[in-house]
């Protein structure tokens, strides 16, 4: 007897998560087979050390509010978090100030700009969202602290506790960004002026620039979505991430701005909260089933991957995943990829 079918002996149910499981895993197979061809869009090189991105890497993971995680390609590659850090800074600013200390510095409103974009809203002097760098940088320079170094620790303690494993920066590319980064400096000392951002100005550019660093792979992105999708709580770690009141201030901003000005086409088109990042990330979420994490540096004109869009585009047609596509959206991917429960 072998070791699988020895299992398979002891526990029955080890054989039925493996049988719903197999037809899951095929579909991404299909789905990476179908995209990794595309010859679309150009690696990010506004960040030298983004630019020695592989355009063919490509690696999808989805993992299940049930602690399933399925993958296929360069899902273990890791890459830099970029943007898709701000939607977790928000939720750690909104613990550390609540509600009303956060959107006192920063709008929850769509730019239908560039991520970059230096604009800031006239009436209130807020940036409009937390999404964009304008408003990324507002909410870092909320995150709390003693000092520098306290600060940072408390960030990667954050990104632990999403992704379930230790997480570090890629110091080439925090010094390449943080040499170049001259538009976001002079977005901050912007916000300086308006009283957006504190005196500590660039502590927290610093901050936000290693934020940007920090190294994940697509299947800590998928994990990271399913935390959200399980209401703040770590599926492989059973870890709370986020308080759970503030899970639907960060998906009703993906949804809305996570996208940058791409923001309407895709919730119009795929209707799932996410966030994308500039070398190449795409997390996705679906409300209680599953985190979708994406990864494949060619970017279209307005920053997003275009494999990963393409990728959550078929996924969110295949399952029905779109939020207000039917009243149980979702239902059909959380057959697909999860196990009976046990008990259940
Ligand atoms: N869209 C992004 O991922 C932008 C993040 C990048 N670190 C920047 O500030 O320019």
């Amino acid at each position: 007897m072998n070791a699988e079918t020895d299992a398979e002996a002891i526990d029955p149910l080890i054989g039925k998560m493996r049988a719903a499981a197999a037809p899951f895993r095929k579909t991404l197979q299909e789905l990476h087979r179908r995209h990794a061809g595309l010859a679309d869009g150009a690696v990010a090189t506004y960040i030298p050390e983004l630019a020695l991105a592989d355009p063919s890497w490509f690696g999808i993971s989805v993992a299940t509010v049930d602690g399933l995680v399925f993958e296929i390609g360069d899902s273990g590659r890791p890459f830099s978090i970029q943007s898709i850090s701000k939607p977790f800074v928000f939720g750690m600013a909104l613990q550390d100030h609540g509600r009303d200390g956060v959107l006192r510095r920063v709008g929850v409103e769509p730019t239908g700009e560039a991520f970059n974009a230096i604009i800031l809203d006239e009436a209130t002097n807020r940036p409009f969202n937390p999404m964009v760098n304008a408003g990324a940088i507002a909410t870092t320079d909320l995150i709390e602290g003693a000092d520098a170094g306290e600060r940072f620790k408390r960030l990667m303690a954050m990104f632990r506790r999403f992704t379930g494993r230790d997480v570090h920066i890629d110091n080439a590319v925090f010094l390449s960004e943080r040499t170049t980064g001259h538009r976001n400096r002079a977005i901050a000392h912007l916000m300086r002026n308006f009283g957006m951002v504190g005196d500590r100005v660039e502590e927290s550019l610093e901050l936000y620039f290693q934020q940007c660093s920090a190294l994940v792979t697509c299947r800590d992105l998928a994990v990271m979505g399913a935390t959200l999708a399980d209401g703040g709580r770590n599926p492989l770690t059973g870890e709370t991430a986020l308080e759970p009141s503030y899970v639907k201030d960060v998906l009703s901003i993906m949804l809305t701005c996570g996208m940058y000005d791409f923001a309407g086409e895709w919730a119009y088109r795929t209707g799932l909260p996410a966030k994308s990042g500039v070398a190449g990330g795409i997390v996705a979420v679906v409300p209680g089933v599953a985190g979708i994490g994406v990864y494949s540096p060619p970017l279209d004109a307005k920053g997003n991957s275009v494999r990963g869009i393409r990728v959550c585009q078929d996924l969110s047609q295949e399952f029905g995943l779109h939020a207000f596509e039917a009243r149980f959206a979702g239902a059909s991917l959380r057959d697909s990829c999860n196990p009976p429960r046990r008990g259940g």
